[in-house]
């Protein structure tokens, strides 16, 4: 089973298609880590992200590895662990620049949909989440969410994970990397309204829990009740 999950900064895809791929004993594939692992790679060998072509052709060479297991996922570029240095604000500050990168995204789509098929071919599923993945990465998924929240939770959700507080001051330091991010990222890939046969979830008035639970019920409702 592959079950695609899109959705704009903070609508939880990451926590959540995690929490869905352990319970249903699926791999789980962060497309937005492959975004970020590509950032890090050209930052790392000092290509300007403003070089279209020049960041195509390094992330060409991206020697990339992406682990799987939902409880453990990891990231590995050229052997190096890059869990950590590609959650920085530095790279959550470029990431869109690689990311509006067209020839990027061919090739990202590529390793991404080599992912899939090989969880797949191996009898697995998995769930893969990010921005394109219900309509272009895996438009044929067996089950597609649109996962959203309101601009407040999100901006509160981030603010909490970031600075440790949602007080005003701290979600307005986030603003950026959630609003501004995303304004730039719909420029090249629409994630805000949910495409033909795509379910939506609002997690807005939902936690954590019921937010998984929601997901899952649409994949009953898709594939039928779980053995
Ligand atoms: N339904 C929810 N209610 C409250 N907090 C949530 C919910 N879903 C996710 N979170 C929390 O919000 C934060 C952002 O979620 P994350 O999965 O990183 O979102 P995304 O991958 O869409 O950017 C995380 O700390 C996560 O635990
Ligand atoms: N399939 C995808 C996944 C992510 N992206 C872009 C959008 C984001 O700016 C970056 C990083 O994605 P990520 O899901 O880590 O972002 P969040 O911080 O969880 O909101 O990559 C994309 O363009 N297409």
């Amino acid at each position: 089973m592959v079950v695609a999950i899109d959705g704009p900064s903070g609508s939880g895809k990451s926590s959540v298609s995690r929490g869905v791929a352990s319970a249903l004993g699926l791999a789980y594939l962060d497309t937005g880590a492959m975004y970020r692992a590509a950032t890090w790679w050209c930052l790392h060998r000092g290509v300007p992200l403003s070089d279209v072509d020049a960041v195509a052709g390094q992330v060409r060479t991206l020697p990339l590895v992406m682990g799987v297991d939902p409880q453990h996922p990891t990231v590995h570029v050229d052997g190096i662990d890059v869990g950590e240095a590609i959650r920085t604000t530095e790279i959550s500050a470029a990431v869109s620049a690689v990311a509006t990168n067209l020839q990027v995204r061919a090739e990202l789509g590529r390793l991404q949909r080599a992912e899939i098929e090989s969880a797949r071919v191996r009898g697995r599923g998995i769930v893969a989440e990010g921005r394109d993945i219900t309509t272009v990465v895996a438009p044929d998924a067996d089950v597609r969410v649109l996962l959203t929240a309101s601009e407040e939770a999100r901006l509160a959700r981030r603010a909490r994970d970031v600075h440790g507080s949602d007080d005003a001051a701290a979600v307005e330091a986030t603003r950026d990397q959630v609003l501004r991010r995303d304004a730039d990222d719909s420029t090249v890939v629409q994630f805000h309204v949910a495409a033909d046969g795509v379910v939506t979830v609002d997690s807005s008035h939902l936690d954590f829990d019921q937010t998984v639970q929601a997901v899952l019920d649409v994949v009953e409702s898709v594939v039928g009740p779980r053995a």
